[in-house]
C-alpha cells in the first residue's frame, strides 16, 4: 500500500461527524478498495468543548480552520462548515492554492463561486470534488460525469431538498402544519444553518444551477433561477391537490433551449404514480433526460448525517485511488458562458386558488376575467366559509396555457372587488411520466 491519504476535517456538526464515525466503521474496506488509507490528521469546529459523540483519535485539534490548508501534513481539506462567505470560502481557496485537494458539500459555495473555485484547483493540478453538494446521498454527479458522459442531456428535473420534500409529506400524511414541521426537520439534522434557504426555494436552487452547469457544459448561472418557495403552501392546497389526483413538491427544473438555459425552482402539483409524485419524506430524486439514454431517475435520502457523509467518502475515496477530475466535467475553458432561455416554459395546466365573496355573479366576474386573458377552465371547487368573513375559497385547475396567459389572468383577477388577497398560482407538471 502506498503512504495514507491524510485528511483535515473543519466541520463537525451533522455531516462532519457522520464523516468520521464512516471512517471510523469501514476503516479497513475503504483502505482496501482506495488502495491506501484515509487518515483524519486534524479537526476543527467552533466549540471544542461540544460532546459528538465521536472518538477523533489522535487528530489534533485546531481552533482556527485556515490552519488545515497550510498544514505541511494535510493532503485534502474536507470543507463541511457551510455558507458562500466567510470561513469557507477562504479555507477552500486558501487550500486550493496551496495545492491541496478539497472535498465539499457546501452548495452555496459552488454555486457562487464554484468556477472560480475550479479555475485555481485547475492551475494546480488539485481536486475539488462536491459529490455531498446536491441531493445528498444520490450520486448524480458521477452519474452525470461518468455514466452519462456519451449523452446530450435534455433537462434535469428535481426534488432537491429533504427539509421541503419532508414537510411538505408531513403536512399530507399527518396533517401537522409548517412551523412545527420545519422543527422536526431542523432537529433532524436536515435544514441548513438559516432554514429559510430551505422553505424559500434557495437552497434548491443552488444545487439546480450546478447540475445545470455539469449537464449542459455551461458556467454556473444562480442568478439565472427563477426561484419561488413552499412557504405560502398551506394544509388545505394539500388536500385540494389530493382531491385532483395530485401531490405538491418543490420542484427544481432546467431546461435546454435554442437560446440558452431556463432554470426553475417552484412548487409544482405532480400527478400521482409518476416517479416524482412518489418520493417523500427526506428524499430527494433526480430524473435527468439524455438523448441517448432516455429518461433516467435517481432516488435516494437527500440530507441527513449517513447519506451526506456517503456523499463525501466517495469523494475521498476518488482522491485515495489518484483520481483527479475537471471539477465541472469539462475543463473550465471548455464551459460555455452563461445564457438565459427566454421566460414562461412550456405551457402548462395550472392550480388556482384564492379567496372570494360569496354573492351572486361573483363566479361569473371571476370565470370572464380568466376567459378575456385565454385561460380555460377545467375543474372548479368552492367551499363552506371562511369563518364569518363571507369569503369562500375556491379553486380552479385551468386546461394547459402559457405563462403570459396565466400572468394576465391573475392581473385581471387582482382587480376584481370580490377578489380576498393575492391568489395562489401553482403549475401542474407531469412529474416526469416515462
Ligand atoms: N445537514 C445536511 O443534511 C447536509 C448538509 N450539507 C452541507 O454541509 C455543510 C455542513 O452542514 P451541517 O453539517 O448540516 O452543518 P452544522 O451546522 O451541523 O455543522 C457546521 C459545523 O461547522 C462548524 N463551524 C462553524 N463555524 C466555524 C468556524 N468558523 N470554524 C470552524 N468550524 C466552524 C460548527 O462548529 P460547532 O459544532 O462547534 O458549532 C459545526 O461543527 C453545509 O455546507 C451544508 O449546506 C449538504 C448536504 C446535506
Ligand atoms: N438542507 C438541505 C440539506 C441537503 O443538502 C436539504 O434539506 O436538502
Amino acid at each position: 500500500m502506498t503512504k495514507p491519504l491524510r485528511i483535515g476535517v473543519a466541520g463537525l456538526g451533522t455531516v462532519g461527524v457522520g464523516v468520521v464515525k464512516i471512517l471510523a466503521a469501514r476503516r479497513e474496506f475503504l483502505a482496501a478498495a482506495a488502495g491506501r488509507s484515509i487518515d483524519i490528521v486534524a479537526v476543527s469546529a467552533r466549540n471544542k468543548a461540544k460532546a459528538r459523540g465521536i472518538d477523533i483519535g489522535s487528530a489534533r485539534w485546531e481552533d482556527d480552520a485556515l490552519k488545515l490548508a497550510t498544514a505541511d501534513d494535510i493532503d485534502v481539506v474536507v470543507e463541511l462548515i457551510g455558507g458562500a462567505e466567510g470561513v469557507a470560502r477562504a479555507l477552500v481557496e486558501t487550500a486550493l492554492a496551496n495545492g491541496k485537494h478539497v472535498v465539499t458539500a457546501n452548495k452555496a459555495l459552488i454555486a457562487h463561486h464554484g468556477i472560480a473555485l475550479a479555475k485555481l484547483a485547475e492551475n494546480k493540478g488539485v481536486a475539488l470534488n462536491y459529490e455531498a453538494a446536491v441531493a445528498g446521498g444520490i450520486p448524480i454527479i458521477k452519474a452525470l460525469r461518468e455514466g452519462l458522459a456519451a449523452n446530450e442531456i435534455e433537462s434535469v428535473t428535481g426534488i432537491l431538498n429533504g427539509t421541503c420534500n419532508y414537510i411538505l409529506t408531513e403536512m399530507e400524511t399527518t396533517g401537522r402544519d409548517f412551523a412545527d414541521v420545519l422543527k422536526d426537520a431542523q432537529a433532524l439534522g436536515y435544514a441548513e444553518a438559516d432554514p429559510s434557504f430551505d422553505v424559500g426555494g434557495i437552497d434548491a436552487a443552488h444545487k439546480l444551477a450546478i447540475l445545470a452547469s455539469l449537464a449542459f457544459g455551461r458556467e454556473v448561472d444562480f442568478g439565472s433561477v427563477n426561484i419561488e418557495g413552499i412557504e405560502k403552501i398551506t394544509a388545505a392546497d394539500i388536500k385540494f391537490a389530493k382531491e385532483f389526483g395530485y401531490k405538491i413538491k418543490l420542484l427544481a427544473i432546467a431546461t435546454k433551449s435554442d437560446g440558452g438555459v431556463e432554470q426553475r425552482v417552484h412548487p409544482a402539483l405532480v400527478a400521482e404514480g409518476s416517479p416524482l409524485a412518489a418520493v417523500s419524506g427526506v428524499f430527494n430524486a433526480v430524473a435527468v433526460r439524455g438523448d441517448r439514454v432516455g429518461l433516467l431517475v435517481l432516488e435516494g435520502r437527500g440530507a441527513g448525517e449517513g447519506p451526506t457523509a456517503s456523499a463525501v467518502l466517495s469523494d475521498l475515496v476518488d482522491i485515495a485511488r489518484g483520481l483527479v477530475m475537471p471539477p465541472f466535467i469539462v475543463p473550465t475553458s471548455h464551459l460555455k458562458a452563461p445564457a438565459k432561455a427566454a421566460e414562461g416554459g412550456p405551457e402548462s395546466a395550472y392550480y388556482l386558488r384564492f379567496n372570494a365573496v360569496d354573492r351572486a355573479g361573483s363566479m361569473a366576474e371571476i370565470t370572464r376575467a380568466l376567459a378575456n386573458a385565454s385561460v380555460s377552465i377545467e375543474r372548479i371547487v368552492q367551499r363552506g366559509d371562511e369563518g364569518d368573513t363571507g369569503r369562500k375559497p375556491v379553486v380552479f385547475v385551468t386546461h394547459k396555457t402559457q405563462e403570459s396567459s396565466m400572468r394576465q389572468a391573475l392581473a385581471h383577477l387582482l382587480k376584481l372587488v370580490d377578489v380576498a388577497g393575492t391568489p395562489l398560482v401553482i403549475r401542474i407538471e407531469d412529474g416526469e411520466s416515462r
